[in-house]
Formats: structure tokens, sequence, C-alpha cells
């Protein structure tokens, strides 16, 4: 999937912070902002793209602390969980997890995150 990371909006992807990354809330929509069908695809695209801004930071999956999820069917808890198992194994971050009303274009899926960034990252803030 083709990212959004350098598309224009009023807010960076993710934004270090006294070596934390706060990751922008990233949708289960595709590359032109249709919204991904299916549970896990929807899990999978919003979980993709929360990588992926991630990365901006120079960060990684294996970073984050913190996961808030954002979905419009609360019935989705167990497939998240399976993908929070997949994910992370046994470095399990912290997570909120939480239904709302809706979501922009039509998503499903919401996830922002929050990350300690380790390393010596030079990778621009996009
Ligand atoms: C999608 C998103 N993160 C926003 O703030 O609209």
């Amino acid at each position: 999937m083709s990212t959004d990371v350098t598309a224009a909006h009023p807010y960076r992807p993710a934004v270090l912070a006294g070596g934390l990354a706060f990751v922008s809330g990233a949708l289960s929509v595709d590359a032109d902002y249709v919204p991904v069908a299916g549970r896990q695809e929807a899990l999978d695209a919003a979980a993709e793209r929360m990588a992926e801004r991630l990365a901006t930071v120079g960060g990684t999956l294996a970073d984050i602390v913190k996961l808030t999820y954002y979905v419009t069917d609360l019935s989705l808890r167990e497939e998240a969980n399976r993908q929070l198992e997949r994910l992370f194994a046994e470095a399990r971050p912290a997570r909120t997890f939480v239904e709302v009303s809706r979501l922009p274009y039509g998503a499903t899926v919401e996830i922002d995150a929050i990350a300690q960034v380790r390393g010596d990252s030079t990778a621009p803030v996009a």
C-alpha cells in the first residue's frame, strides 16, 4: 500500500518530543482514502499506516509503548487482540480500545501510538 505520509495535512504523521514519538491517528483507508473492506484487512491497513507514520521519525513497532484503537464496531476487539499478539508477541504495549460513532473518510479503524524511539535516529520529520 502506498502511503500518505507526505500528503498535505495540517499535522505531521509523527512528532518527536522528549525522546518519545507521538504518531497521528492512522486510518484504515487506501492511498486514495477509500475505506479498506474486511475486518482483519481494516485492522491491518490501519496498523500498517501507523507503522509507516512512526517510521518517518525513525521508529519501529518494537519502539511502541502505547496504542489507542478507535473503531466503529467494538466487536473488532477480538481480532485486534490477535493482531497485537501477532505484531508484538511478548513485548506488549499498553493499549486503549474505544468505539466511536464515525471516523474520517468512512474508515472503520484508526490507530495512534506513542513510541520510545531508540538509537541514533536521523530520520527527518515529514
Ligand atoms: C486522520 C487524522 N489523524 C486526523 O487527525 O484527521
